[in-house]
């Protein structure tokens, strides 16, 4: 920030101070003397602006939080007010502020009506909706500390991808390493496999290896370049990881993830990988360079935003459930739409079929005694 800026801005929270009264007043005679706060420091941060200031030793800080008007008045709605003893942090946000909303897939159709591959994020801050096609921007990770809405952001974007879809032209196979999310999603049309243990996984990667294999070889025999320009329609394969880094020491799984994500994007299988704690370790060459698509959601600290590649989701409040920072073309503050588990389960509850859960169940039962070339049929 320049030289100039700093000094606006500090002139701007003297003011504030000034108009609430948060100082001490002293009288020599007849003259008034004030004890201002002391700015130690202003650090402007992507989408909002940080000051740093204390409070002369009398004053109550009780009256810094109550008068937080002041400031509101001084710099607009949103802000913050932190307290460490008698030091002060004010974050005053820019932009207008994009409220928490509800997923509502009648809002959602218009916006990604063209999409091969829909992935819908959410608002940006001037209430725009943000969303791509994965078959041009393939690969996904999500990662966020636990309440950040990494799970109801996985949710909404399995639940407009069934609704945008027909199960011919999309299959999903969803592994759930913490068992706590995907079972809404069991017998859903679309849904090939919901898996919660890592032999499992690795029953569904061999088969994605195969498809991969058998989907080059089409290329090859009809000289082109992508899945999309083959003569007969090939579905799109998702391949979506809850907490990817539950994984990271079986070295074969994550060499095949690995490898899907190198050569998935041309062949139509693509990835959504979750995670809670941005491991650097998972995130570890290739897989970090093909994880195009990346959504930050609140973490713990500017090491681990880096991880992830989205920097400022560290500065996400904890009431501030939703909100991503977005890496796409370029990084961008968006809040995801909030979908219920409960709502969810009401959208998708067409979606069942009885088939799915018999052919699992029956799948189930022969894993139990031999896990691999049970998919070999
Ligand atoms: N998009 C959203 N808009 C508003 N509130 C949200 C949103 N997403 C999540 N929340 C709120 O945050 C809570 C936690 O969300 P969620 O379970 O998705 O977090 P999480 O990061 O996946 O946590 P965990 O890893 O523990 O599952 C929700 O119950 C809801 O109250």
């Amino acid at each position: 920030m320049n030289f100039f800026k700093k000094q606006k801005a500090k002139g701007q929270l003297m003011q504030a101070f000034k108009s609430g009264k948060l100082h001490l007043t002293y009288k020599n005679g007849k003259t008034e003397y004030f004890i201002m706060p002391k700015i130690h420091a202003v650090i402007e941060k992507r989408s909002k602006m940080v000051y740093v200031f204390s409070i002369p030793t009398g004053l109550d800080p009780k009256e810094i939080h109550k008068k937080k008007w002041v400031f509101q008045q001084q710099f607009g709605p949103r802000v913050d007010v932190l307290q460490e003893n008698k030091k002060f942090t004010l974050i005053v946000y820019d932009g207008a502020y994009q409220e928490a909303f509800q997923w509502s897939y009648d809002d959602i159709a218009p916006v990604v009506y063209d999409y091969k591959l829909p992935i819908i994020c959410g608002k940006d801050k001037n209430g725009e909706w943000m969303s791509y096609d994965m078959v041009k921007h393939p690969h996904l990770l999500i990662a966020g500390e636990t309440g950040s809405g990494k799970s109801t952001q996985v949710r909404s974007i399995l639940t407009t991808l069934i609704k945008t879809l027909s199960p011919d032209d999309l299959h999903m196979y969803l592994a759930d390493m913490k068992r706590s999310e995907f079972h809404l999603f069991r017998r859903v049309e679309h849904v090939e496999k919901v898996c919660t243990k890592p032999s499992e996984l690795m029953v569904i990667l061999q088969k994605l290896k195969r498809e991969a294999q058998k989907r080059g070889d089409l290329l090859d025999e009809n000289e082109v370049m992508h899945v999309d320009d083959l003569p007969r329609k090939l579905p799109y394969v998702l391949l979506c990881i809850d907490e990817v880094a539950l994984l990271k020491k079986d070295k074969e799984i994550m060499n095949i993830v690995e490898e899907v994500s190198s050569i998935g994007r041309a062949l139509g299988i693509f990835l959504i990988l979750s995670m809670q704690r941005p491991d650097a370790k998972v995130l570890d060459g290739k897989l970090k360079i093909n994880l195009t698509v990346r959504m930050g959601f609140r973490c713990a600290d500017d090491y681990n935003s880096r991880i992830v590649g989205t920097p400022g989701s560290e500065d996400i409040l904890a009431s501030e459930a939703g909100r991503m920072i977005m890496k796409l073309e370029q990084l961008q503050e968006v809040q995801a739409p909030f979908l219920e588990d409960d709502k969810a389960k009401k959208v998708l509850e067409r979606y069942k079929v009885e088939r799915k859960e018999e052919k699992e169940s029956i799948r189930e039962e022969t894993n139990k005694n031999q896990i691999f070339g049970v998919l070999d049929e």
